[in-house]
């Protein structure tokens, strides 16, 4: 099992790094091993996450602490994915900083949310219906990590989501880790796209759907 679950995670971690998602040491990755305990293997802190190797993830407990005594540290944002496995039944859960979602994140920040309508590719968030609207919540980046946990905890819902915040990145999560990355991968499509279409309807950044 943990075996397997590595593996899954290494290979998402590889896909990602081909899509560039992981300037200088950013981004972290994580994916659940068992509900009771709660166990989860995370990226270990600092580490390019561009490069594979045996040292790339740790077993940390439901207080996202190492399970068995190691050198390395978990990720500095492990409380995010403790939140995430606290309160769905999501099994992976995926941070990268993108130039795009900063981007959105600053240019929406003020409203708390980004909102998308109209877009095929609202349909990876589940949303099937004709006019489909999908809200991505944006939060404040605080440099302390359970003030950070605690605000990012309040738009954590259903098992499968996303979270930017501001001028840092994006937090998505889902059943699985085929999940977690194609609701990371429609997001920042919605980033860019939105981001191509201001340039073209500027107006439409003030246009409230
Ligand atoms: C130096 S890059 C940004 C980090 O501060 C952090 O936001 C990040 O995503 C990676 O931290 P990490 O502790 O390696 O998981
Ligand atoms: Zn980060």
């Amino acid at each position: 099992m943990l075996e397997e679950r590595w593996t899954e995670l290494a290979d998402v971690k590889d896909e990602l790094a081909k899509r560039d998602w992981f300037m200088g040491t950013s981004g972290n990755l994580a994916i659940k091993v068992s509900d009771h305990p709660l166990r989860f293997l995370v990226t270990a802190s600092g580490k390019d996450k561009r490069k594979r190797t045996a040292e790339d993830f740790l077993l940390v407990d439901e207080f996202g602490h190492a399970v068995e005594e190691t050198h390395l540290k978990p990720s500095a944002e492990t409380l995010l994915h403790v939140e995430i496995y606290r309160k769905t039944n999501a099994c992976c859960s995926l941070h990268v900083h993108t130039i795009d979602n900063n981007v959105i994140s600053e240019v929406y920040g003020d409203n708390g949310e980004v909102t998308f309508k109209g877009q095929e590719l609202i349909k990876a968030f589940d949303k099937w219906e004709e006019e489909a609207v999908l809200k991505i919540p944006i939060i404040r980046n605080y440099a302390h990590i359970p003030t950070l946990a605690h605000a990012f905890s309040e738009h954590v819902s259903g098992d499968t989501g996303a979270v930017l915040i501001r001028n840092h990145g994006i937090t998505v999560w889902g059943r699985n880790a085929f999940e977690a990355k194609k609701i990371l991968e429609a997001s920042e499509f919605l980033f860019r796209y939105q981001l191509r279409l201001l340039e073209h309807k500027p107006y439409q950044l003030f246009k409230v759907v």
